[in-house]
Parts: C-alpha cells; structure tokens; sequence
C-alpha cells in the first residue's frame, strides 16, 4: 500500500523563487545584493519585473516569468507542483490592495501544500539563507498526489 506521503529531496542547488511587490523591490533588490555570493550559487528565477531588476541591479542571472499581475504567481505556483522550486523569497506588500491577489494567495497556498519554504520579509529570508540546510541536501515530506487522484476517482 502507498503511503500518504513522498519523500522528496531538494539538492544542495537551489531553484529558488524571488519576487516583490512594488513597494517591497527595493527591499528584495539590497538583499539580493548583500546575499549576492550566496545567491549566485543557486538557480534563481522571478516574476518579471523583480526577476529583471534584480538582474541589472544585482548583477545576478535570474529567468524571468511573466509579471505578477499578468500570471506570473501562477507559473511560479505551477512550477513548484512540477516539483521545480525548492525555496521561495516572496516580500509581499502587506499594506497595499493587490489587483491579482488570488493569485498571490494561491501561490502562498501551493507552497504551503508543497511544503516548500518561504520567506515573506528580509528578517525570515535572512534566518532561511544563513541556514545550514543552504548548503546541504533537505528530504520533505510531500503530499503523494497520485495516491490522492487514484482514491478521489474512486470515491466519485
Ligand atoms: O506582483 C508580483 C507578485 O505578486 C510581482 O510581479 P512583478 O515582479 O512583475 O512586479
């Protein structure tokens, strides 16, 4: 029998996810810079407008998804159930209304059910990047969706 749960292993390598509202970029951009070293050891990705800034202000290489507000929350959610981010840094605004806040939910949601770590403000990302877990391999347990899908068919 299947267990309810799968192991998953995310390398020393890590996919990580870096994205901010407008308020909070120039926040996301210094701690790129201040992280620069760490970070340039790391594949690194975003959506659009971060993932650019940060790249012709930090210097770093970072794959750009659409912007936020035109579904880039959702290729970076979609990406993390393909099992290709390991670690988000999301600095959200938590005092302006977002236009596309399900979206933003949702990917706050899809991390969490991924079991994935988020930072939503530089103190966390400062505790997660000076992890030990940066630099070594990390097992999670993740929910086992085919399992899920297999006893849902059945049950309907
Ligand atoms: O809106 C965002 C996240 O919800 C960020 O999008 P941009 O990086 O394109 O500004």
């Amino acid at each position: 029998m299947s267990s309810d749960y799968i192991t998953f292993t995310i390398g020393k390598k890590k996919n990580i996810a870096l994205i901010a509202h407008d308020n909070e970029k120039p926040k996301l951009i210094s701690w790129c810079q201040e992280n620069k070293e760490i970070l340039s050891r790391h594949n690194l990705c975003g959506t659009g407008t971060t993932a650019r800034m940060i790249a012709d202000q930090a210097g770093l290489r970072v794959k750009a998804y659409n912007s936020g507000p035109l579904g880039g929350d959702q290729q970076i959610g979609a990406k993390i159930v393909e099992g290709q981010i390991d670690f988000v840094v999301f600095f959200s605004d938590p005092l302006t209304a977002q236009p596309h806040d399900p979206d933003v939910k949702a990917l706050m949601r899809i991390a969490q059910v991924y079991d994935i770590p988020m930072a939503i403000n530089k103190a966390t990302a400062d505790f997660m990047l000076n992890s030990r877990l940066m630099s070594d391999t990390y097992d999670h347990e993740v929910i086992n969706f085919q399992k899920n899908v297999q006893e849902r068919a059945k049950s309907l």
